[in-house]
């Protein structure tokens, strides 16, 4: 697929809201269908280029950027409709972060007209998965979303769910899923009808180039914790060793999952994800299926693998 996107991409500045015949393309393992959309997003932001694959709903809708900056500007208007949809149905919107590089992807949201049009009071912020150290410690996933994004924002403090740092991996990790049954209880996050488990509005994450999501990694037994909402891991192969995780049943009871990856290094597990190819040890990322809606936000580097 790699020759065929930078084939469209470069067709696409010059094109306004149009679409192309969908493409089959036959390098695929599975029988991805590319769209090419050039589109203005709202007002004041930047014109972005994109490429849609469809895949089999249960994969998602799986749009490639031919830039992280374009990847960005839909992040933003993505992120933003959501919580305004939310915001006319209920008092809050709730959303959980990864750490890595999926903060910085958050970054047009600082920008007009997300930063005056968003209802950040409705916001209630999670972390998916957190590193256990001070939290103004530089491992922190809580300080780099605090110094990149919400120290920007006028969301409450008190919507601000950050681990008790005070703890042990396995405390803080009990302490979090304490935490969440209240707000399930107060009706401040929602609960999955189907699960039990507690229905985040929107889970913005990265995946590593292994495939792991969260603090779910390849081959470890917490991939298949099925009972606890929150659990740790005290050996980490990603640094630092102690982290805590939310379960893949609560990922997989989300409302709107989106799944954030740029960069090469990310292309083969991204393949691995979106194609059909019989793998013996299946990735995480593999499993993120959500009641909800799964939206990849990919860039033609972590695409060229499809
Ligand atoms: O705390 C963490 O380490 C993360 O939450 C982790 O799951 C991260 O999202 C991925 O490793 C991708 O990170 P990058 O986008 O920086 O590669």
């Amino acid at each position: 697929m790699a020759a065929s996107f930078r084939a469209l991409s470069a067709a696409l500045p010059n094109q306004s809201l149009t679409r192309s015949p969908p493409r089959f393309l036959a390098a695929c393992s599975l029988s991805l269908r590319l769209n090419s959309v050039s589109y203005t997003p709202r007002r004041g932001a930047t014109r972005a280029s994109m490429a849609e694959i469809v895949t089999p709903k249960s994969k998602g809708k799986v749009k490639v950027f031919d830039t992280e900056e374009d990847l960005a500007v839909s992040l933003a208007e993505y992120a933003a409709d959501l919580s305004k949809k939310s915001a006319q149905r209920k008092d809050s919107f709730t959303v959980v972060l990864s750490g890595g590089s999926l903060v910085k992807s958050l970054r047009k949201l600082l920008e007009q007209p997300y930063i005056d049009s968003v209802d950040w009071s409705k916001w209630h912020v999670f972390w998916v998965d957190e590193r256990v150290v001070p939290k103004d410690h530089p491992d922190s996933n809580y300080l780099l979303a605090y110094n990149e994004f919400l120290s920007k924002v006028p969301i409450p403090t008190g919507n601000v769910y950050a681990i008790n740092d005070a703890l042990s991996a396995e405390g803080a990790a009990d302490d979090y899923e304490t935490c969440l049954k209240h707000l399930v209880k107060t009706k401040t996050i929602d609960q999955s009808e189907s699960t039990g488990f507690p229905k985040f509005d929107l889970m913005l994450m990265g995946m590593g180039p292994d495939g792991h999501i969260a603090s779910l990694f390849p081959g470890h037994p917490l991939v298949h914790e099925n009972e606890k909402w929150v659990s740790f891991i005290t050996e980490s192969p990603k640094p630092p060793p102690q982290r805590i995780s939310f379960t893949l049943p609560v990922i997989n009871s989300s409302a709107n999952i989106a799944l954030v990856v740029a960069g090469a290094g990310k292309a083969t597990a991204v393949h691995i994800a979106l194609s059909d190819v019989s793998n013996s040890d299946v990735l995480p990322v593999q499993l993120v299926e959500p009641e909800g809606e799964l939206s990849w936000f990919l860039d033609k580097e972590a695409a060229s693998k499809l």
